[in-house]
Formats: C-alpha cells, structure tokens, sequence
C-alpha cells in the first residue's frame, strides 16, 4: 500500500452508515454492512479512488455507547484512528436529534485541526433535509456539513467532491494531460489562422528546423516621436560595428535592413532606411504612428526612443503604447544622457508613472553623441531577447505557482472552490502561459495580477510582456477569449 497516500478517517456510533458510505466509496463490498450495532470492529484499510486521485480510508469500529467501558475504549481508537488521518468524516444519523456524546466527541476531532467534515447520513428525502438545520448547532461551516443518505444515493456527490478537492492531484494524470494539451496545440498550430500572429510567427510555429535559427534572429525596430535621436541612436550602435551589412547600393527599392552580429545573435534594424530619412516622423501623428505601427510588425524587439533633455510628451506615450500590443521585447532608451545627470530617479518615475503599460521594460540612459553606454545597450538587446524566447519548464512553474497560491489563497468566489490543477508554458516571443483549472472565468484579474508578478519575481522575465491565461481542462489552449494582456 502507498504510504504517501492521504488517509481519510471514517468515525461515528453504531448504526449510522458508515459501512455502506465505506462501501459506495470503495465502490466494492469490503466491510459488513449489518443492523446489528457494533458489527464493524476491526480498523480497515482499503486504497480508494474518488476520479482520478487516490487515498487510504481507514474505518474505524463503531463508538459503542451501551457499555461505557467499551464506549470509552473504543472512542480511544476513534480518535487515535483520527490522529493517524488527513481528512476526517464524522458522521452521524440524520433520523435522530443531535446528541451529546457525538458533540463531545466531534469537538475532541476538531481540536486536531484536520480536514474534518460532519456527514448527517440518512437524509433519505427533501423532509428529512429540514432537520440538517440542527446540526449546524456543532457549529460547523456550511462548506462542512454534509446532509447524504447512502441507501437513496442523495447528496453523495458534494462530499466526494469535497474529499477531491482535498487530495493532492494526481500527477499522473497530470502528466498525460499536458502531454494530451500539448499534441492538440501542436496539431492546431499546423491549421492556424490567429491574426494575432504575423506570418512569420506561424512559420516559427510550423517549422522545427528553422525556429533555432530564428530564436538567434532579432530585429528591432527604434521608434519615438522626431529628434529624439533614432537614427543617432542606429549610428552609434553600427558604427562600433565592423561587419554591418551594408544597403545595396543604386537600387531605387528601399535598401535591406542593417544586420550585424553580435553575441552569436543576427541583430536586424527594421526599416532604417525609413529611419535614415530625417523628420520622416513628423508631420501629422496619424502617419506618425502608422508607420510605427509598419516598424513593429516586422519587429520582436522594440526600442522606445525617449530625450531626456525635454519634457515627455503626449505623443511619446501614444507611441509606447502601441508598442504593448504588438508583445514585443521592450527596451526603453533614455537619449541624450550626456553628462552625468542627477536627475535620472525623477524621469524614470515619470516615465514609470506615464507608461505603465511598459511596466516591464527597463530603462536605460545612452548618450548617442558620447556613446554612452551604447555597449551596454547592445547587451541588453540580446538579454531582453532571451527572456522573450525563454522556455519555462512546467515543474518549475507548478512549483512557483503552488508557492504563490500557498502564501496568498486562491479566493471563492460566491463559495466556488477555485483550483489550479497545474501551470504550462505552451508557447514562446512572448512567454504564453496557462493555468489550467476548473473554474477559469471565475479567476478575478487582480488574482491573476498576482500571479504574473509572482511570476516575474521569481523568474526573469525583464523587457518582455508575459500572457497568462486561465482555462479549462478540457478548452483548447489556443482559446484567446480569457487571454488578458499583462497590463
Ligand atoms: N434510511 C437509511 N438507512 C441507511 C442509510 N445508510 C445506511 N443505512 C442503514 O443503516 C444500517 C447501518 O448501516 P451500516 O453501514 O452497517 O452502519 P455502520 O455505521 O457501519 O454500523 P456499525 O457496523 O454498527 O458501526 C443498515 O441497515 C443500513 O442499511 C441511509 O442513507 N438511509
Ligand atoms: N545632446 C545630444 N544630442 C543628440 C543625441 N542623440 C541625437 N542628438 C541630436 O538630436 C537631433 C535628432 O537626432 P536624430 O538622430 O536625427 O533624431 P531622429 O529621432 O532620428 O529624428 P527624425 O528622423 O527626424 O525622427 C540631432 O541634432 C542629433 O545630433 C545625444 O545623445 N545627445
């Protein structure tokens, strides 16, 4: 027998039920059922399974009240039997008025601070449900008290969703489930029509081979409202470099993207020929913010370009803003940082304060002129790359996310028990995470808030947007409806 398996305690008098309970549970005829009190002595043992999850149920014998010798004796093993439990039933006949000694007897169970729940058997009818009222004078939670009747197989079902809720999940199960989830979503990846994902998404989707490739591709593009020093910014950074790609020359179509090496990563600029043209942003900011519109769906990295010689304005933030719905890696670049300034701490809370959305994305103050910390900027390109194609392994995140749901419960909503049953990352750029559990629509945000900043303090998820998503067993993964983006 599996010693790692939950114990439940089956304890009540003589006569209540609890041989046939233990038999509907077991589902086979293990103990004797009688009408003769006290036939149920000995403590059995019997591995069940309620679904899918397994545990140990132990009967104890009867509580015999007729000989107080015995009554005493056996209230001994009752409560030794309980000590020895996970989860404990008490149970006691509905057809007769609450009665002391099981009072006596249920606070003693309840002082061992177990899982308990008060089982009124032979509820055999909607009459009979009338008189559950009175054992709530055990002062037990609603959530606790059971009203069943075995022989007429009413209101079964709720105590054995309430034993399942209080077993560990299977992980067996678990296992064949996600490996289930993740075929389907492979499978589904293949016939794939989500606008949500550019066509080059979806070959990196499609295509094994060339997603390695690709995970060592970033093309960036630097955007930001005119004369805050893009192409600057794209001259600094290039001009360290030796091996730039240079634009064909003489063709009249708009030269290729510069591309150079670094890190063992192909680091593209998208459009610098756009870049190149000077005052190409200004004008009417409708076309300002389209053509940054054109910049990032090639991208999967953006700078946002700031000048931290002038106020930010309104347009800066417009031009942020798009960048959160394209799921982009997200730099934040400080320009124009010449000299040592003792004013960084106040522009990055203003510009916390004003992008909010860009919550995740780290600030960095460069002086294109001086090539301050340009290096240091290109280092970052390729650190914020690698969160944004990180892989997180499932292990890890169940183990994260069973830390965070144990310091800060899940809430009820309207008393609905909400359980995550596990937590996968099913896909990449960016990370797209799922919790799998059984009510989805009743997480609230500000819990699923909670869980993404856990998430990030506990895994390095800097300059990239995370997408959580909270679904069903059985939904299709790629289910966009509870998709929220990580705001
Ligand atoms: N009306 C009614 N009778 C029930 C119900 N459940 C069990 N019984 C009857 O109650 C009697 C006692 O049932 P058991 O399951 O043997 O009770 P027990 O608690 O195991 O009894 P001991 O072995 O004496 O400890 C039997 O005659 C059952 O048929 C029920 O839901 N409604
Ligand atoms: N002081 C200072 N000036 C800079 C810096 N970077 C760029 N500039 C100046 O800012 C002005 C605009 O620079 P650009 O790189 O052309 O800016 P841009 O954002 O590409 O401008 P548009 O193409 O017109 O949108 C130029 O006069 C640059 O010399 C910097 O780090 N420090």
């Amino acid at each position: 027998m599996d010693k790692t398996l939950k114990k439940i305690a089956l304890i009540g008098q003589p006569n209540v039920g609890k041989s046939s309970l233990f038999n509907r549970i077991a589902n086979k005829r293990i103990a004797i059922v009688s009408d003769m009190a006290g036939t149920t002595r000995d403590i059995r043992k019997h591995e069940i399974e309620i679904m899918d999850r397994k545990a140990l149920m132990l009967d104890t014998g009867g509580i015999d009240e007729t000989n107080d010798a015995i009554f005493s004796n056996v209230k001994r093993k009752a409560i030794e039997t309980a000590k020895e439990a996970d989860i404990i039933l008490f149970m006691v006949d509905g057809k007769n008025i609450p009665d002391d000694k099981d009072k006596e007897l249920f606070y003693e169970l309840q002082r061992l601070g177990k899982e308990l729940a008060l089982v009124v058997n032979k509820i055999d009818n909607d009459k009979e449900l009338e008189r559950l009222w009175e054992f709530f004078e055990f002062g037990i939670g609603d959530e606790n008290l059971f009203g069943i009747s075995v022989s007429h197989n009413r209101g079964t079902k709720n105590l054995f969703e309430w034993i399942y809720q209080h077993l560990p999940v299977n992980l067996e199960t678990v296992a064949r489930e996600e490996a289930e989830a993740l075929k389907k979503q492979r499978e589904e990846d293949f016939d794939f029509d989500d606008e949500d994902y550019s066509s080059e998404e979806i070959e990196n989707i499609t295509d094994d081979n060339n997603k390695e490739v690709d995970e060592n591709k970033i093309n960036v593009a630097i955007i930001g409202r005119v004369n805050v020093g893009k192409s600057s910014i794209l001259n600094a950074i290039l001009g360290e470099e030796r091996s730039v790609v240079s634009p064909i020359a003489g063709t009249t179509i708009d030269p290729v993207d510069e591309s150079f090496e670094y890190k063992e990563k192909q680091i593209t600029f998208v459009d610098t020929a756009g870049l190149r043209r000077r005052g190409s942003i200004e004008g009417i900011e409708k076309y300002a913010l389209m053509r940054t519109k054109e910049m990032l769906d090639k991208a999967n990295m953006a700078l946002v370009v700031l000048d931290a010689s002038r106020e930010l304005t309104d347009l800066d933030e417009k031009i942020a803003g798009l960048v959160d719905e394209y799921g982009l890696g997200t730099i934040i670049v400080l320009n124009k940082w010449d000299e040592n300034m003792d004013t960084f701490q106040k522009m990055e809370e203003e510009i916390r304060r004003r992008f909010r959305f860009l919550s995740y994305a780290p600030i960095i103050a460069v002086s294109a002129k001086t090539g301050r910390s340009i290096e240091r900027l290109k280092e970052k390109i390729i650190e914020i790359h690698n969160n944004y194609i990180q892989r997180i392994p499932t292990s890890q995140l169940n183990r994260v996310i069973e830390e965070a749901v144990s310091r800060h419960s899940l809430p009820s909503p309207n008393g609905v028990y909400l359980r995550i049953y596990y937590t996968t990352q099913f896909d990449t750029r960016p990370p797209r995470i799922a919790l799998v559990m059984n009510k989805p629509n009743l997480l609230h945000f500000t819990y699923k808030r909670y869980l993404i900043n856990y998430l990030r303090d506990n895994f390095n998820f800097e300059g990239t947007p995370i997408h959580v998503i909270a679904r069903g067993k059985n939904d299709k993964i790629g289910d966009e409806e509870y998709l929220e983006r990580d705001r």
